[in-house]
């Protein structure tokens, strides 16, 4: 199993219940604005608490209310694309991509920097500043960046929203070789009905949130 969540989130006057497991692969969450997506990866990733309820990746126990488990975000090993890439400003490609890796224990490293850069094809862009990036590039690097961390699963939010058409189809192939080769299993936020069957392996729908009291 990949993902094992059941769990409620509390935001403001809303309650999200969420529960749903997914296999191998990419699993699409798929629903309108509003309705909750971006606030389930963020729980995945440990920026948000859910007020009970369990989240398991890849058969590691996240959260558990009841069992008192409660991962600190940089415990749970997950790489976080999202959709403006937030890219440190102030320092080069070079120094964005070795953010995440030099975290990293060295025994826990799964992925070289040389096969990163040629799965991405952005080693001709290591000495530009993020302001200089189109924004296919940037999404590239954000991507590597999320890989050297040595991620055991990926959350991405919309990865497409900052990519103009004629670069959809190079970040949505890199995306099917990530999944394929890499074997990661990825959590997908999209609108995109045609983007979502073309990547997705299951389709979870997540349906508009009910206001409480
Ligand atoms: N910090 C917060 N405080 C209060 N309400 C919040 C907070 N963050 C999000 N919400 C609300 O929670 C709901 C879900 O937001 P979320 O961003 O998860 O939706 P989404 O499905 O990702 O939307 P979109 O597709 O527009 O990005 C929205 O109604 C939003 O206004």
């Amino acid at each position: 199993m990949s993902f094992d969540v059941a769990m409620t989130l509390q935001r403001g006057s809303l309650r999200m219940h969420y529960e749903f497991t997914a296999g191998p692969g990419l699993t699409a969450l798929f629903g309108p604005s509003g309705a909750g997506k971006t606030s389930l990866l963020d729980a995945v990733a440990g920026l948000v608490r859910p007020v009970e309820g369990h989240i398991a990746v890849a058969g590691a126990t996240l959260f558990d209310r009841a069992r008192k488990i409660d991962l600190k975000p940089e415990k749970r090993r997950c790489g976080y694309v999202f959709q403006d890439h937030r890219l440190f400003p102030h320092r080069s490609v070079r120094r964005n991509l070795l953010y995440g890796w030099r975290l990293v224990r060295p025994e826990e490293r799964w992925l070289s920097i040389d096969i990163t850069l040629d799965l991405l094809g952005i080693r001709h862009l290591l000495d530009r500043m993020p302001a200089t990036l189109s924004g296919g590039e940037a999404q590239r690097v954000a991507i590597g960046r999320a890989l050297l961390s040595a991620p055991r699963f990926l959350l991405m939010d919309e990865p497409l929203a900052s990519v103009d058409a004629s670069r959809r189809e190079e970040i949505l192939s890199l995306i099917e070789r990530i999944r394929d080769e890499l074997k990661l299993p990825i959590l997908y936020v999209s609108h995109d009905r045609g983007e979502v069957e073309r990547l997705a392996q299951q389709i979870v729908p997540i349906e508009p949130a009910s206001a409480t009291a």
